[in-house]
């Protein structure tokens, strides 16, 4: 086995997207080769299937933890250019389309690894988290952020529903669990659950001050909002601004 792209058999990387600063999970089984990648940007499909190349693995899953607002998904495209083998993943409670519907307390395998679904609404309804029980990792989407979580003033948004969903479904995994979030708009790139429980700011209080913070965030809009939510609903490949058509025609190059 190549020195330095695995580590007991797991391959994993984390990738970035600048413009909506949404973090990408590959990760694979370096004995079968089979991987996932989960919350990939459509802008980056490119840059997703080289590092997959490289690295010799077969994608088997493209996830999504929840219809994103801020961003296009890049399931769609990934499985238009990779084939019928790929297969595209979100919640059955998102509402929205894909080959495998999941739900609460679901597994996904990859090679000898799995992923459990933990069901998170709160952020949107049909919000899930990935835990990686072999690995000590949780990808929490938009569920938990580091020193923050994911807004709840639009979509089927509810402050004392993430609450919840956080208290019970990732609060109470191992302190030791790395957490990986769907973003980070400071520079931070992974945290662990002990650290959460204790130096969350929003997330160490009790509920009734979690929903004053979350009622006074006065955050704007996410940009893409109107064209991201439908787009997402079909793998991202619905209704798509125009300088994204031209990803998906071909004509602009992702170098
Ligand atoms: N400025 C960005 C959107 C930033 C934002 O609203 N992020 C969301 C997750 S993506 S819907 C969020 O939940 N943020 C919580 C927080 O406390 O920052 C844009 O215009 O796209």
């Amino acid at each position: 086995m190549a020195s330095g792209l695995s580590n007991n058999g797991l391959v994993f990387r984390q990738l970035f997207d600048r413009e909506s600063c949404t973090y990408t999970y590959l990760l694979g089984d370096a004995e079968s080769k089979e991987a996932v990648l989960i919350d990939p940007v459509f802008g980056l499909a490119q840059r997703d299937r080289s590092v997959v190349d490289e690295l010799g693995l077969n994608l088997k899953f493209v996830m999504n933890t929840h219809v994103h607002a801020d961003h296009v998904t890049g399931t769609g495209i990934l499985k238009q250019t990779l084939g019928k083998s790929v297969l595209s993943v979100i919640s059955a409670a998102s509402g929205a389309n894909a080959d495998v519907k999941l739900n609460h307390s679901d597994n996904i395998s990859f090679g000898k690894f799995s992923l459990e679904v933990r069901g998170t609404p709160g952020h949107t309804n049909g919000c899930v988290c990935y835990v990686f029980h072999e690995g000590r990792m949780v990808f929490t989407g938009d569920t938990l952020l580091i020193r923050g979580c994911g807004r709840t003033d639009f979509q089927e948004g509810s402050a004392e529903t993430l609450y919840n969903s956080v208290k019970t479904q990732l609060f109470e995994l191992p302190e030791d669990y790395l957490v990986y979030p769907a973003h980070d708009y400071k520079g931070m790139t992974c945290s662990s659950v002990g650290e959460e429980k204790k130096y969350n700011p929003r997330l160490t209080k009790d509920l009734d001050t979690f929903k004053s913070i979350m009622d006074n965030l006065g955050l704007p809009y996410p940009k893409m909002l109107d064209k991201a939510v439908p787009a997402n609903k079909v793998c991202g490949l619905y209704n798509l601004p125009p300088e994204m058509e031209e990803v998906l025609s071909g004509s602009k190059n992702n170098n």
